[in-house]
C-alpha cells in the first residue's frame, strides 16, 4: 500500500495544526494512502521524520506548519536516493514557499489541494552543506529579522518584519561584506544581502519578480550602505517590488555564491536565525517534486 507521512508542528501559527491533520489524513486515506502522522516536539524533529519517510519509501511527505517546519522537513531529503513528493499546508505567518507555488494560504483549501495530481519540480538551495527552500539573508538587517517575536508575527504578519527592519535600518549602517558570485566579486559595506530562490521573500511576493522556482539560479540583491533618506526610498522599492531597479541595489543571478566578512555578521535562513559567516551557497536544480493545485499558475 502506498504510504503518506504527515509531519506537523503543533506550535506553528495559531496552534491549529491538529484540526488540519485530521482532514488531511482523511483525504489521503480516501485516496488509498496508508497515513503515518508525526508530531514534532523539538527542533530538527521534522528533518528526522522526513529522512525516515524517505528511507521507508513513502510516496508523499506533507508538511503542516510554518516556514520553519518546511525548512526542517526539506532538510530530511538531503542525500536521499528516494525523495517522496512534498505536500504543503501552510500555517505560518509568511509562507513564502507556498506563495511562490500558488499553494492556497487558506489551510483548508491547501488540504484539499493535496488531492491534486499536479506537481512542480523545484530547485532547492544548499547552504554550508544544509538545504534551504527559499531565502538566505545576511547583514545587520537579517539579524534584526531573526529577532522578530512570534507574537509580533501573529499580530502584524509580514508587516512585523518590515517594521523591525525599518527601525533597524534607520539606526545602523552596514557591515563589510565580500560577496563572490560565479566569477564576480563585490566588496563593500552592506546592511543586507539577500539570496532568493523564489519571487516571495518575507511575504513580499514581488521582491524578486524574475525568480522562478525552477530556473536553477540564485537571485542575489546587495543593498549598498544607505543613508537615512535613501533607506526610505529603498523601503518603498521593496514594497512596490522594484528592489532590483533601485540605484543602491546590485542585482545578479548566479549558480554559486559565497559571503564572508572580517566582522561577525548574523544571517537568516528561510525566516529563522541562520549560521554565522562565511556562507557557501549553491543550487540543486529541479530537485524536489511539490504537489500544487490543478489550477496553479506557472
Ligand atoms: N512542539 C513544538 N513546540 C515548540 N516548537 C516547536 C515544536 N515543534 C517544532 N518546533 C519548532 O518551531 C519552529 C517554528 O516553526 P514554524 O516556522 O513552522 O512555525 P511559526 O513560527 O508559527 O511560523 P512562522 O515563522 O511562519 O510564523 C521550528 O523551527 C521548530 O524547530
Amino acid at each position: 500500500m502506498k504510504q503518506a507521512t504527515i509531519i506537523m508542528n503543533p506550535s506553528s501559527g495559531k496552534e491549529e495544526a491538529p484540526a488540519f491533520v485530521e482532514s488531511a489524513a482523511g483525504l489521503l486515506r480516501a485516496q488509498g494512502y496508508e497515513v503515518v502522522v508525526k508530531e514534532t516536539a523539538a527542533e530538527l524533529d521534522a528533518t528526522r521524520f522526513c529522512a525516515e519517510a524517505c528511507e521507508a519509501r513513502s510516496e508523499l511527505v506533507v508538511s503542516i506548519g510554518g516556514d520553519g517546519t518546511l525548512h526542517e522537513t526539506i532538510n530530511g531529503f538531503e542525500n536521499q536516493a528516494h525523495r517522496p513528493r512534498l505536500g504543503i499546508v501552510p500555517l505560518g505567518t509568511v509562507n513564502d514557499f507556498a506563495r511562490a507555488l500558488h499553494i492556497p494560504l487558506d489551510p483548508e483549501a491547501a488540504v484539499s489541494a493535496l488531492a491534486s495530481s499536479r506537481t512542480r519540480r523545484v530547485d532547492v538551495g544548499r547552504l554550508n552543506g544544509r538545504l534551504f527552500a527559499n531565502v538566505v539573508a545576511a547583514g545587520p538587517l537579517a539579524e534584526t529579522l531573526s529577532a522578530v517575536t512570534s507574537e509580533d508575527k501573529s499580530r502584524f504578519g509580514a508587516f512585523a518584519y518590515f517594521k523591525e527592519g525599518a527601525k533597524d535600518l534607520l539606526g545602523r549602517s552596514g557591515h563589510p561584506l565580500v560577496i563572490r558570485y560565479d566569477d564576480a566579486v563585490w566588496e563593500g559595506a552592506s546592511p543586507l544581502f539577500i539570496a532568493a530562490l523564489t519571487n516571495s521573500v518575507g511575504g513580499f511576493e514581488r521582491l524578486a519578480p524574475e525568480a522562478a522556482v525552477d530556473d536553477g539560479l540564485i537571485h542575489g540583491f546587495i543593498v549598498k550602505d544607505l543613508s537615512f533618506f535613501r533607506t526610505l526610498t529603498a523601503g518603498l522599492s521593496l514594497l512596490r517590488g522594484h528592489l532590483q531597479d533601485h540605484k543602491d541595489v546590485i542585482y545578479f543571478t548566479a549558480k554559486r555564491v559565497s559571503v564572508s566578512s572580517p566582522s561577525p555578521v548574523g544571517t537568516n535562513v528561510d525566516g529563522e536565525a541562520g549560521p554565522p559567516l562565511p556562507l557557501a551557497l549553491d543550487i540543486l536544480p529541479r530537485h524536489l517534486d511539490v504537489v500544487v493545485p490543478e489550477a496553479a499558475a506557472g
